[in-house]
């Protein structure tokens, strides 16, 4: 199966997910003794979606939110980020899922609380519309992306995001998955049998070193790729992310890295795994080869640490692409 294509028109992505309302303290410090919080729009399949549409692909989301205002906050906040939401449906017997970041500037470390575990996705509020298999049939999409936050939720969900991806899988779309351990939803067992589940329908299996750590007990990407084709993968490779070592991928064996882009202050790493995934994901569709598309990816995993918020600081294509080429744009 190819995944890089020469595409003469603009490169496009469907993605499905839990999209939340991320409520984030105003400065470092207890959450119990905070006196202002901001909300955000986030989830990792949102925040790549955006990433994308950044880029300037053509994206579109699928999933289910609560017929309530943080619902309508992720449907404005996606719309205006150049999101296609039409396939986003709004749930009236179940609330938008959310959560809270405390932020410890000591440690510099953010700690999440969930309040999801009744919300509308995690219910199993949203499954694909007849007019989404069809458009998914007619190839309106070049590529598919999901991660495993989507299988730990909720079990309706998860038979859903299965069936999905087996589907994608007929109709030969690449497929990336990112694993996206949070083990708030569930222990390394049930995310294994996670990843064995949806294993046969991807085409690039994606994850963090520390992920590796919990799942493989390695950080070499090539025996991660082993591991997963002796248990039934038969697509391209595998991605891993260091953090601030960059990033390596594998494909049959054959390692491709590259370091982190420089950032001069890190304020928060949380979404900087979904901001690469779109980067990455970006390149490969505008037909970079996987080295390139790997520096894509780390230049926008770069600009999201520089921001609180998970996606705030995702860069726009002519920001990116003055970071790759290194050639400057008038800025004053
Ligand atoms: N401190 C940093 N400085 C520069 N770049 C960074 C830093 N942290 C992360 N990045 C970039 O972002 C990419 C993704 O980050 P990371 O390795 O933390 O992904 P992840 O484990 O998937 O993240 P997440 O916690 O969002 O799931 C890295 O490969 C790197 O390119
Ligand atoms: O942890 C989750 O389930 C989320 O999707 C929330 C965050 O936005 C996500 O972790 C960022 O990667």
């Amino acid at each position: 199966m190819t995944t890089t294509r020469d595409l003469q028109r603009t490169p496009s992505v469907f993605t499905f997910g839990e999209p939340l309302v991320v409520l984030v303290p105003d400065a470092p410090g207890l959450l119990a003794t905070t006196h202002q919080l901001r909300p955000y729009p986030a989830g990792a399949e949102l925040n790549t979606a955006v990433g994308l549409a950044r880029l300037g692909l053509n994206v579109a989301m699928g999933c289910s939110v609560g017929a309530d205002a943080f619902g309508q906050l992720i449907l404005k906040s996606g719309r205006a980020e150049g999101v296609n939401m039409a396939y986003v449906r709004q749930d009236e017997a179940a609330p938008t899922g959310v959560f809270f970041k405390q932020w410890s500037g000591l440690k510099g470390k953010t700690t999440v609380y969930y309040y999801r575990s009744t919300s509308s996705m995690a219910m199993g509020g949203w499954q694909p519309s007849e007019e989404l298999l069809r458009a998914l049939q007619a190839r309106t999409w070049d590529w598919v992306h999901s991660t495993g936050i989507t299988w730990m939720i909720g079990e309706r969900t998860r038979r859903v995001a299965t069936e999905l991806l087996e589907r994608c899988h007929m109709l030969e779309l690449p497929v990336s998955f990112d694993v996206n351990v949070r083990l708030k939803l569930g222990d390394v067992e049930q995310w294994r049998a996670c990843v064995w589940e949806v294993l046969p329908y991807l085409t690039w299996f994606l994850l963090g070193d520390e992920e590796a750590a919990l799942l493989f007990d390695t950080d070499d990407a090539a025996r991660i790729e082993q591991v997963l084709r002796d248990r039934g993968f038969s697509g391209e490779g595998v991605v891993l992310k260091l953090g601030e070592a960059g990033a390596v991928a594998s494909v049959q064996g054959a390692q491709t890295r590259t370091p982190a882009w420089p950032v001069s202050r890190v304020v928060d790493t949380v979404g900087a795994g979904d901001g690469f995934n779109a980067g990455w994901i970006a390149g490969m569709l505008r037909g970079f080869d996987l080295n390139e598309a790997l520096k894509l990816g780390a230049v926008v995993g770069a600009y999201a640490v520089t921001s609180m918020a998970d996606y705030d600081g995702y860069p726009t294509w002519p920001e990116a692409l003055q970071e790759l080429t290194g050639k400057g744009f008038v800025e004053r």
